[in-house]
């Protein structure tokens, strides 16, 4: 009797494009499909995975360190297994990658898997709409990406002048090579599309090896003593399969990774933080400092609120919610960039602690940080029940 095979969905997209937030909506709108998630963060602190709703249950995270460069997956295949047991009943698995990961391990990784009961089902490339002109520019290694995609979901529309979307759209569309486009605010886009129905009369989870080659890096693009090594990487030299080749290209430095041009620094913090001294700090950030994200403890300065905090680019937003009960208070930080100075950085961030708080209870002390506060995006109606996931185990 042939068992099905349980679809796995690789979610890619550029640092801060709104992987997380699509996760979300998927989870609460699953229409009753039963969804695994792993989540690969790149910080040593998992904010990635603190996010996803639901977390308990079937969710896995492999933290810090892109999967990508997991020689052979095999961290990846042993949560597959746990993942894919009848006994926790998924309908769909959805990996989250980090947000400089290359797509192309990781969709490798799972055609190479030997795992029975799991299927490629397709890479969802979600796109930063207010920021693809900029990020192409300086990484082009996103149209390959988009090259690869089966579904490509044109996210933050709403920061985009209504005019200059269908150019944008185009563009997009012009480096996707068939797949399906999608815009969308806040990863709101029909379930279905990743679960039962595909586009129609496009391309929907039909790579494999033999796609993964076109459309990566041309030789020319690479330095000579990787180029060979990765045109037989690309030509069949599936992970894993030959001996380890310590101190050769293998592994990190095997292939060139839009990884390898960012460091991650994390923080965290028992004491809380002053309002002011970190709106500082994030008001002078480097260019290079793309990316922070994590949770911020203000004390005595909002109790009862824990602070979300997102910085992408320029654009830097808080999102106040009550701390879970039982939570133990402290700042979680994850800040991710290209030539930024990690050490200087976390000096910085021990500055804003506020060992013995002088101004505590005065409402102003707060001001500065909620000419950033957006309330968490509207919920649009919801369109089915969520499920209520079992553990993997
Ligand atoms: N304006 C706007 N903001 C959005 C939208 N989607 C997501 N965001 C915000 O963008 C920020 C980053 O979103 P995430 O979902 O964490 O992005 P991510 O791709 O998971 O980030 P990394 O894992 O760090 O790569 C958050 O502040 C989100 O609330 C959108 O459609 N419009």
């Amino acid at each position: 009797m042939s068992k099905r095979q349980i679809p796995v969905v690789v979610l890619a997209g550029f640092l801060g494009s709104g992987k997380t937030t699509l996760l979300n909506q998927l989870l609460k709108h699953s229409g009753g499909n039963r969804i695994g998630v792993v989540v690969n963060d790149f910080g040593a602190i998992e904010i990635d995975a603190m996010s996803v709703a639901g977390q308990v249950g079937s969710t896995v995270s492999l933290g810090n360190g892109c999967l990508c460069c997991a020689v052979d997956g095999s961290e990846l295949d042993a949560y597959l297994e746990k993942l894919t047991r009848p006994s926790v009943g998924l309908d769909v698995i959805v990996i989250e990658a980090s947000g400089l990961a290359e797509p192309q391990e990781l969709v490798r990784m799972l055609l190479a898997s030997d795992n029975p009961n799991i299927v490629y089902g397709g890479l969802v490339e979600v796109v930063d709409a207010a920021e693809f002109d900029a990020t192409r520019e300086r990484h082009p290694e996103i149209e390959r990406h988009l090259a690869l995609a089966d579904l490509v979901v044109l996210n933050k529309t709403d920061r985009v002048d209504v005019g200059a979307l269908p150019g944008l759209r185009a563009s997009v569309e012009g480096f996707a090579d068939g797949a399906a486009v999608v815009e969308s605010t806040y990863g709101r886009i029909d379930p279905e599309l990743l679960f039962d129905g595909k586009p129609k009369g496009e391309r929907f989870g039909q790579l494999s090896f033999d796609d993964l080659p076109e459309g990566d890096l041309p030789d020319g693009d690479l330095p000579d003593e990787l180029s060979d090594d990765l045109t037989d990487e690309l030509t069949g030299d599936l992970p894993g399969d030959d001996a380890p080749d310590e101190g050769g290209l293998r592994g990190e430095h095997r292939h060139v990774h839009l990884h390898a041009a960012y460091d991650s620094v994390s923080f965290a913090s028992g004491v809380a933080l002053h309002p002011r001294r970190l709106l500082d700090f994030l008001d002078g950030r480097p260019e290079g400092l793309y990316r922070i994200k994590g949770f911020v403890d203000f004390g005595p300065y909002d109790p009862r609120n824990r602070y979300t905090l997102h910085a992408v680019g320029r654009v830097l937003r808080f999102y106040p919610e009550p701390w879970p009960r039982d939570a133990e208070h402290g700042t979680q930080l994850v800040l991710i960039g290209s030539g930024v100075d990690g050490p200087a950085l976390r000096t910085a961030l021990e500055h804003c602690r506020d060992d013995q708080p002088q101004d505590a209870g005065l409402e102003e002390v707060m001001w500065g940080i909620l000419r950033y506060v957006d309330e968490r995006e509207p919920e649009p109606e919801p369109q089915a029940e969520s499920l209520e996931p079992e553990s993997a185990d």
